[in-house]
């Protein structure tokens, strides 16, 4: 069997490739058994990204507790990447709401665990196995600043919304002044390449008001139960 060190695109010795990768597909296959078996009977809930570095006392970590306070009296359960930063503003939000609060960790080199504030915890050990969960389990995603994960998670959503492989859902970025100028480069490069389509930029809402945010989401949810659409 594979070591948490070993990597998936490794790939030094193509006899080793015949082993370990038919015995690496078990272990992906059993992360995704104990991700369905371990969320299946969730309560609606709400993916919020954001920062791993953000400290407690940022903005975007103030942001995040309120939104993770808001989605909890809201009837959301709250699911973050687990780890500290955003991510665990929010869980704390959530708990000290008395929400449901869940943590999907990942794997990392330089792994802290999950945050003190999770209450439904799993770890994977691959990122796309994570991403599945988070957008399978989830009404709304809530985008707070944050890096590379953050925009790899970001640009997950929208493309899955826009390719029409998950019913649309509410992808809301908090943050007007972080994430304006990203905005601003879509509309004045790629929509007028014409490498999107005008009807895509409705696919992100962008506000500073967690409220908001969370009306947003309600309205949206309101809508699907009402005709099947968003
Ligand atoms: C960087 C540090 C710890 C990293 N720990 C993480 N734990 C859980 N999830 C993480 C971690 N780092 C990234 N993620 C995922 O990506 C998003 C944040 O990435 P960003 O590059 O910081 O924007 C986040 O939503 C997670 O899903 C020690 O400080």
């Amino acid at each position: 069997m594979s070591t948490a060190d070993e990597k998936l695109l490794d790939s030094h010795h193509r006899g080793e490739w015949k082993t370990k990768d038919a015995w690496r597909a078990l272990r992906i296959l059993s992360e995704f058994v104990e991700g369905f078996d371990t969320l299946a009977d969730l309560p609606p809930a709400v993916s919020v990204f954001g920062s791993a570095r953000s400290t407690p006392d940022s903005p975007e970590c103030e942001l995040a507790a309120d939104l993770g306070a808001a989605l909890a009296e809201a009837g959301y359960a709250v699911i973050t990447g687990g780890g500290p930063g955003v991510m665990e503003a929010a869980n704390r939000g959530a708990t000290e709401a008395g929400g449901m609060s869940v943590g999907l960790g990942i794997e990392l080199p330089f792994e802290q665990g999950l945050n003190d504030w999770v209450d439904i915890g799993i770890d994977f050990r691959y990122f796309f196995v994570r991403k599945t969960m988070f957008v399978k389990y989830a009404q709304a995603f809530v985008v707070l600043p944050g890096g590379f994960g953050t925009l790899d998670e970001l640009f997950e959503a929208i493309t899955l919304v826009q390719t029409k492989k998950v019913t649309r859902f509410p992808v809301i970025l908090i943050g007007t002044e972080y994430w304006g100028g990203l905005l601003d480069w879509i509309k004045s490069r790629l929509l007028v390449d014409g490498k999107v389509s005008p009807e895509d930029m409705d696919l992100i809402m962008l506000t500073d008001d967690v409220e908001e945010a969370v009306r947003l989401i309600v309205d949206a949810d309101v809508a699907l139960a009402e005709n099947g659409t968003r």
